[in-house]
This record gives C-alpha cells, sequence and structure tokens, in this order.
C-alpha cells in the first residue's frame, strides 16, 4: 500500500504520544523470563513488539491481553524446545531472542525479511555467544540463524559495540539466567549507549542485580539470578513521536501530545531540545509537548549518537531550516532497516533536499522556500524512512507519492491516523 502525501500549510491537534517499542519489547522479554505472572499496562502494538509477543508465546510464555494490560507467565529460565522462531523485521527482538535462545536446545531464526533485516550483520553477538560455548549457524553473519544452546554457563565476554548496541543488551539479559558469573567487556565504541541505560532500567525493575562501570563498558553479572514478576507501565514513545514533532515543526502548527516523560531515559527525547535549538517555539512540562509552530527553523548540529532513532525526523525538519546542518557520529544509521543514510538522503534528494552524506554525517542544506515534491519514494521497508519523507511530503510544492508506506507499521501503525487528526493531507491508495 502506497500513501500520497499532499501539502498541508498548517496542523492542529492535541494526540496521545503511542507507548514505547523499546520498552515494550523489553518489558515483554523480562515478564517471558520470570516464572510468575506479571502485568504490562499499556503496551505498545506495532509488528516490532507484536513479533516479541509471537516468540515469547511460542517459547512457552501464557499471555492474556485486554485493552489495558497485557498479563504474561514466564518460562523462567526454561524455554519450550521450539524449532523456529519468526522475528519479523525486529531487530532488537531478534538479537535479544538470539541470547535467550542459549537456554533452549535448538533454535532458528527465520529470514522473512531477506532484503531488510537479512541484511544486518549479527557477527558481533555470534561471536560473543561462542565465547560461552552457545553454538551457532549462520549465513555469513545474517538470517537464517540456528542456536544449540544448553552447554552455556557463563563466564569472560568481550563484545563489540560499535555496530549495535542491541548485542551487548541482549548479553544483559541472558547472563544473569547462567549457572555461573559472568564478565561482560565491551570492546570498541559503544554506539547508541543511551539504549542500554533502558536495558539496564528494565533489569533492575525486574530484580537483576548487574554492576556496571560509569562508561557502560564493564559488566559484572551474578549468575543463577531469578526475574521477578511485576507490574510495568509502559512511557510514551519519543523515537515516533519525533516525526510528529517534526512535522509541527515545519508547518503553521499549534500541536499537543501527552505522554512524553521530560525525565525519559529514551534519548530521542533530544528532538524536543533539537527543536528548540532549531529555534521552534515550543514547551515541555508535565510530559506534555506543545508545539507552536511558524515555520522557520534555524540550523543545527547535533551528536546523532545520542537519539539514534529520532535523527531521521530531526533531519527532515533540517530540510527546511536556514543554514546547513549537520548531524555526526550517525554511522550505525547504516546498519538498520535500510542504509539510514545513503538509501535516505537518495529519497530525500528525489524530493528535491540539498543533503549529502560522509561515512558518519548527514549534512543538510536548508530550503527554507521548500522543496519540489511530485516523486515516488521507496521506502526501504523503513518506517523511519517513511515518517520522515512523510514530513518532508507535507512542505514540498507537489504530492509525494510513499511506496510500500505500510511499513511504517513496524513501530507506529496508527502514524497516519496520527497526522490525519492533525489535519495533514495524506491517504492511502492502491
Ligand atoms: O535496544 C533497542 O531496543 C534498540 C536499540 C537501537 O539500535 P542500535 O543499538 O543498533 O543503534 C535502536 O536503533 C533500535 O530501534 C532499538
Ligand atoms: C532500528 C530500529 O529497530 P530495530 O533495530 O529493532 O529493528 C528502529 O526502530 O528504528
Amino acid at each position: 500500500m502506497d500513501v500520497r502525501v499532499t501539502p498541508t500549510p498548517r496542523l492542529h491537534g492535541e494526540l496521545q504520544a503511542l507507548s514505547s517499542k523499546n520498552y515494550t519489547t523489553r518489558y515483554l522479554l523480562v515478564a517471558a523470563l520470570a516464572e510468575g505472572t506479571s502485568t504490562i499496562y499499556y503496551p505498545a502494538h506495532s509488528e516490532d513488539s507484536d513479533a516479541m509477543r509471537r516468540c515469547i508465546s511460542d517459547l512457552g510464555a501464557v499471555i492474556e491481553e485486554d485493552e489495558e494490560k497485557i498479563t504474561i507467565t514466564g518460562f523462567g529460565r526454561n524455554p519450550k524446545d521450539v524449532k523456529e522462531l519468526d522475528v519479523g523485521n525486529a531487530g532488537a527482538v531478534l538479537r535479544f531472542l538470539m541470547a535467550i535462545a542459549a537456554l533452549a536446545p535448538d533454535v532458528t531464526f527465520i529470514n522473512r525479511y531477506p532484503d531488510s533485516l537479512g541484511k544486518r550483520p549479527h557477527d558481533d553477538l555470534i561471536d560473543a555467544l561462542g565465547q560461552i560455548g552457545v553454538d551457532v549457524q549462520h549465513n555469513n553473519g545474517r538470517l537464517p540463524i540456528t542456536i544449540r544452546g544448553g552447554q552455556a554457563k557463563g563466564g569472560k565476554i568481550q563484545v563489540s559495540g560499535n555496530v549495535s548496541s542491541q548485542f551487548l543488551s541482549a548479553l544483559l539479559f541472558l547472563t544473569p539466567l547462567l549457572e555461573e558469573d559472568s564478565e561482560i567487556e565491551v570492546l570498541h565504541d559503544l554506539k547508541s549507549k543511551v539504549v542500554v541505560g533502558q536495558t539496564l532500567e528494565v533489569l533492575e525493575q525486574a530484580g537483576i542485580v548487574i554492576e556496571a562501570t560509569e562508561d557502560l563498558m564493564y559488566y559484572k553479572v551474578k549468575g543463577g539470578q531469578k526475574y521477578l514478576a511485576k507490574k510495568y507501565v509502559v512511557q510514551g514513545d519519543y523515537p515516533g513521536s519525533a516525526a510528529v514533532l517534526a512535522a509541527a515543526a515545519v508547518t503553521e502548527s499549534d500541536v499537543i501530545l501527552h505522554r512524553l516523560e521530560e525525565n525519559s531515559k529514551q534519548g530521542e527525547r533530544a528532538i524536543v531540545d533539537v527543536l528548540r535549538m532549531m529555534e521552534v517555539p515550543l514547551t515541555h512540562k508535565d510530559g506534555i509537548v506543545h508545539v507552536k509552530g511558524n515555520g522557520k527553523l534555524k540550523a543545527v548540529e547535533f551528536d546523532g549518537d545520542k537519539a539514534t532513532d529520532a535523527v531521521l525526523a530531526m533531519v527532515a525538519a533540517a530540510v527546511f531550516a536556514d543554514g546547513t546542518s549537520r548531524f555526526y557520529d550517525v554511522e550505525n544509521l547504516r546498519y538498520k532497516e535500510c542504509d539510514r543514510i545513503t538509501d535516505y538522503l537518495n529519497e530525500l534528494r528525489k524530493a528535491g533536499a540539498n543533503v549529502e552524506e560522509r561515512q558518519s554525517e548527514i549534512i543538510v542544506h536548508g530550503r527554507p522556500e521548500g522543496v519540489e515534491g511530485g516523486v515516488e519514494i521507496n521506502a526501504h521497508y523503513d518506517h523511519r524512512v517513511i515518517m520522515a519523507l512523510t514530513v518532508v511530503g507535507l512542505r514540498a510544492k507537489q504530492p509525494l507519492r510513499i511506496r510500500d508506506a505500510h511499513h511504517v507499521a513496524k513501530s507506529y501503525p496508527i502514524f497516519f491516523d496520527h497526522l490525519k487528526a492533525l489535519g495533514a493531507n495524506v491517504e492511502w491508495i492502491e
């Protein structure tokens, strides 16, 4: 399904932010790893969070759900002997469960998205699991991947952090359940470090004790720990909301978004600071962001690694800024649903933006006068590309057609409903 985005000068209205994808996947996982019954209030509903639900259920968690909450009776350290797991296109779900599969005899992760997740590398995690005796069969570091666990006892693990933080998070979820104590040392740089903060926060809430150095590069984990069954409440999602806020910033707007905690550990809350730096009129108080956009933005420089899943939305806003913006330290955007530097900038250029790439930088020469539009956009299976190009389309001169925009459902199935509710001219077309 495609979406047509027709230029829209004004947005107006009030929305509840959707629930955080990253917290939902983590709470589902720690609930599955506990032996009792946990309750998660306001879980996210998206393809990625559904992938975690489906997989933990296949592994033996018992799940009941109503409008408001989900209750999960976990399998502790004894997952069911499943032969196959389907994580859809969800990178974090795959990586976390690759580690948990070390507790099972023989699991194969199938390759349902050969052109997206199927291209992403998992070598660093495969290597780390190998160090504690887990046998991993793989296709040159990629899916399909078969894990034969059972032998893992704990010990010293070194893991590289310069492609994805998800490998480290995966090991942090697994090692407390192993018989022996573990030490985890992160090699090279640790990208998306802030997200590891969310992992540690959730582990602590689940009763797991982990000693971490302040720089998050070294950990001591006692083996034989138990995840506790708990009650969790999922907060609002900054990465998805970043696109809505960017849309409000590039238009004349009066847009209010609820459920965005000021002191959240989500790095993508930096969207608020970045828009402020761009001189977009806004306030943020008591979990409510209120943007009163006038369409005027100033260029900005920002370390994108601090807010990895909001960078594309920030870049979309910068397309209309006065001056040249620079988003640096973003190399690992290349290893996501698509190459979020080369592929994304190609689509932006088609729409009429003036952008340049470096290996780990995105440079945007702003066009406050607007961009031409009138083209078809390739979504590259990437929800964040779809959302960011929608922002650009709102201020293009001619409509943009975004092909296969249904992939927005990976994290934000109701994104277009939300934008429509604000008055955006967006419509699904066959
Ligand atoms: O741990 C997580 O839930 C995630 C970590 C980040 O990935 P990287 O660590 O690969 O940057 C982020 O982009 C992804 O959306 C979710
Ligand atoms: C990169 C993302 O997710 P994942 O790595 O879990 O596929 C994302 O949500 O933008």
